[in-house]
């Protein structure tokens, strides 16, 4: 095992206490050989003759059939993997970053050495998402992944929304309570949830999607302000990841995938998922719509997830094969986030006089952005307007809340969201 911090000490205690049980179900026992960390005197819980800070030694060791990859980020965990597949020795990570960028160098070493790669922990923590898609949904047409993937943002968010409570208060605790990546940026700016968006597309889909392809967008500028708007309108705001098969005029077929914070009504079941829950919808076509759900971030969680693969990799060692490869071979292209169908909510504080509405109409309709409802309301000389749109170009929703800006009657713009699940 490399790494042995929030994740991997969970791991570590459940191989202890269930080691009876975990041989049984795998068919041999599994006996954790070696534990890689930065500091070994730092674990005095932990047998001394187990622990190394030596990674890339444990890796090559002719004791070692399975490394389970706890420490996070790209390098050197890629050389480290790359040597144990080459080595002809699976691997179980949850290492969402390095997957989301190199998954296709790992799995063309897993497959020349017919070893296994399996990452169930690297999305939406305990929840079993990817063997589903990558196994129970292989015979069916996915067209759509969308949801909570990222806990600490979702922590935060619910609540700011909730109590009110500030933001940087709400990282910090996220932080202790082992959620947040080693760097929070990654989980606050979206890129956790990009690279797990990346590898949701990628199996979804059947093509190679990386974190670069996703239109990434964080919770930093999510405002209380853009919470209580929002909890006036009965709605919230949360962080989601959306992947979609998108079919063009002429057939063509292409994938979206971004990350960015959405407004949802209240009564949308994504909206009742609290703290450091996950929870993703998948619309196939056979098989209508799913949603999983539960702990998408924390140790034990994860480290269920990781037992799991880990069983798998075993059973499959035992029996003298492997899971399933790689599957890519639809190669579709992605699609750019200006040209991808979304539905914006506009918030505007506006001069209260005639003409002002057919104004913003205008800039609407001149982008040929369709609106789904307006709602004004008056205070003084000013009024706010929300204007909601049906789908139209991202990009053209963004030029059209541009050139409204800078109208005359236009003092504010608010807030601008993109919305889902929802009429009006
Ligand atoms: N914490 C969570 O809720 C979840 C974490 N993950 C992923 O699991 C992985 C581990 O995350 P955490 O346990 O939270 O991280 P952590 O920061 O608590 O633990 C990292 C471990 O790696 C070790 N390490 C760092 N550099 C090393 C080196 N050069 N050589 C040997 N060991 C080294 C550290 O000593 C530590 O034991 C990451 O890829 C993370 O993205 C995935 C899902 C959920
Ligand atoms: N930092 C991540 C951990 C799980 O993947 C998160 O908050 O979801
Ligand atoms: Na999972």
């Amino acid at each position: 095992m490399l790494g042995c911090g929030t994740v991997g000490s969970e791991v570590a205690r459940l191989l202890t206490e269930q080691a009876g049980e975990l041989a049984a179900r795998a068919g041999a026992p599994v006996e954790l050989v070696g534990i890689a960390v930065r500091r070994p005197d730092k674990h005095p819980e932990l047998p001394a003759e187990l622990l190394t800070d030596d990674a890339a030694a444990l890796v090559a060791r002719d004791d070692v059939d399975v490394v389970v990859e706890l420490v996070g980020g790209i390098d050197p965990v890629r050389s480290w993997l790359l040597t144990a597949l080459n080595a002809g020795k699976s691997v179980v990570t949850a290492n969402k970053a390095l997957l989301a960028e190199h998954s296709a160098e790992l799995f063309e070493a897993a497959d020349a050495a017919g070893v296994d790669l399996y990452f169930e922990a690297a999305v939406a923590g305990a929840i079993p998402l990817l063997r589903p898609l990558r196994e129970s949904l292989a015979g069916d047409r996915i067209t759509r992944v969308m949801g909570i993937v990222n806990g600490t943002t979702n922590y935060i968010l619910s609540a700011m929304d909730a109590t009110g409570a500030g933001y940087a208060e709400t990282l910090d605790e996220a932080s202790r309570l082992g959620y947040a990546e080693a760097d929070p940026t990654a989980d606050v700016d979206g890129y956790d949830a990009a690279s797990k968006a990346a590898i949701l597309a990628s199996l979804a889909f059947h093509s190679r999607v990386t974190a670069k392809d996703v239109h990434r967008e964080g919770i930093a500028d999510v405002t209380a302000s853009d919470l209580a708007a929002a909890r006036t309108l009965g709605r919230t705001v949360k962080l989601l990841a959306i992947c979609e098969r998108v079919t063009a005029d002429d057939g063509a077929e292409s994938v979206s995938a971004r990350v960015h914070p959405v407004m949802i009504p209240r009564s949308h079941q994504l909206a009742g998922v609290g703290g450091a829950f996950n929870a993703v919808y998948v619309e196939a076509d056979a098989a209508g719509e799913l949603m999983f759900y539960g702990q998408g971030a924390g140790g034990a969680p994860t480290a269920s997830a990781v037992l799991g693969d880990l069983v798998a990799v075993a059973r499959n060692q035992v029996l003298g094969g492997r899971g399933p490869r790689e599957s890519a071979h639809a190669a579709l292209p992605v699609r750019p986030m200006g040209q991808t169908p979304t539905r914006y909510h506009v918030s505007l504080d506006v001069a209260d006089r005639a003409g002002v509405l057919a104004q913003v109409a205008q800039a609407f309709a001149a982008h040929g952005v369709s609106i789904a409802a307006v709602r004004q309301r008056d205070a003084n000389d000013t009024a706010s307007l929300v204007v909601v749109t049906h789908l139209a170009p991202d990009a053209a929703l963004q030029s059209t809340v541009d050139e409204i800006a800078k109208l005359d009657v236009v003092h504010e713009v608010v807030s601008v969201m993109r919305v889902e699940g929802e009429d009006a």
